[in-house]
């Protein structure tokens, strides 16, 4: 569990910022956490801003939402670069679905987080083939605080850590849910392969 107690201060103290990635497969909960922990910094009082690549429609145009439903405004951007401008003097940054944006979002987070904001990343680790999804990795190297969640495997009841793509599309990116995707574990997705 990713511990709050050394971060977050109040508006009046001087902050340090800082980069928390929160990472895993589809279904592992990176979304639930993300919006848990925003949810926690504005009930601190803090200012928060949200955004995810306006690629992603899935459930809501603007909002981020959660396979269970959670959901929590954002604003959608279609470059990373502009959320440097957006960010504004806000506190704490949230950003869904960061494997959508190329590689100028370690570029962006690094600026953010310079300047004193708390940075809360979420994203896929890996693609449906198993291979790291750019620019996952670059982030995960840059931030202070890494948080990978699992999911339930669909085959074996295990924990799951693999995006297991369940229609025969060999592009990268193929936006879907529980009709295009399930979590498998190591075992259950390399023996399908
Ligand atoms: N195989 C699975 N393992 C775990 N949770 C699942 C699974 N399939 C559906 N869910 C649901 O997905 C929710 C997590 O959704 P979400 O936070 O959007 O995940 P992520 O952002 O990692 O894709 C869980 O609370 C659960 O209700
Ligand atoms: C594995 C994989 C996934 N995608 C897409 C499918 C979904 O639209 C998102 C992931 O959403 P989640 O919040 O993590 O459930 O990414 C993709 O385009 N390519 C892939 O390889
Ligand atoms: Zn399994």
């Amino acid at each position: 569990m990713f511990i709050e107690s050394t971060i977050g201060k109040s508006r009046n103290q001087e902050r340090k910022g800082h980069i928390e990635v929160i990472c895993g497969s589809m279904f592992s909960g990176k979304t639930e956490e993300l919006i848990r922990r925003l949810n926690r910094a504005f009930i601190a009082k803090q200012k928060v801003e949200i955004f995810k690549p306006s690629i992603d429609k899935r459930y809501h145009d603007t909002d981020v939402v959660s396979h269970n439903d959670n959901a929590i405004r954002s604003t959608p951007v279609q470059f990373a670069d502009d959320i440097i401008l957006l960010a504004g003097d806000c506190d704490v940054v949230g950003i869904d679905e960061v494997q959508f944006f190329d590689n100028r979002i370690v570029h962006v987070a690094n600026v953010l987080a310079n300047s004193g904001k708390r940075v809360i990343l979420a994203g896929l680790d890996m693609d449906f083939e198993g291979n790291p999804f750019e620019p996952m990795p670059q982030l995960l190297a840059v931030a202070e605080y890494v948080t990978k969640v699992h999911a339930i495997c669909m085959k074996c009841g295990d924990l799951a850590s693999y995006s297991f793509r369940l229609v025969n599309i060999k592009e990268k990116v193929v936006l879907g849910e529980k009709e295009t995707y399930e979590a498998r574990c190591r075992k259950c997705f390399t023996e399908k392969l």
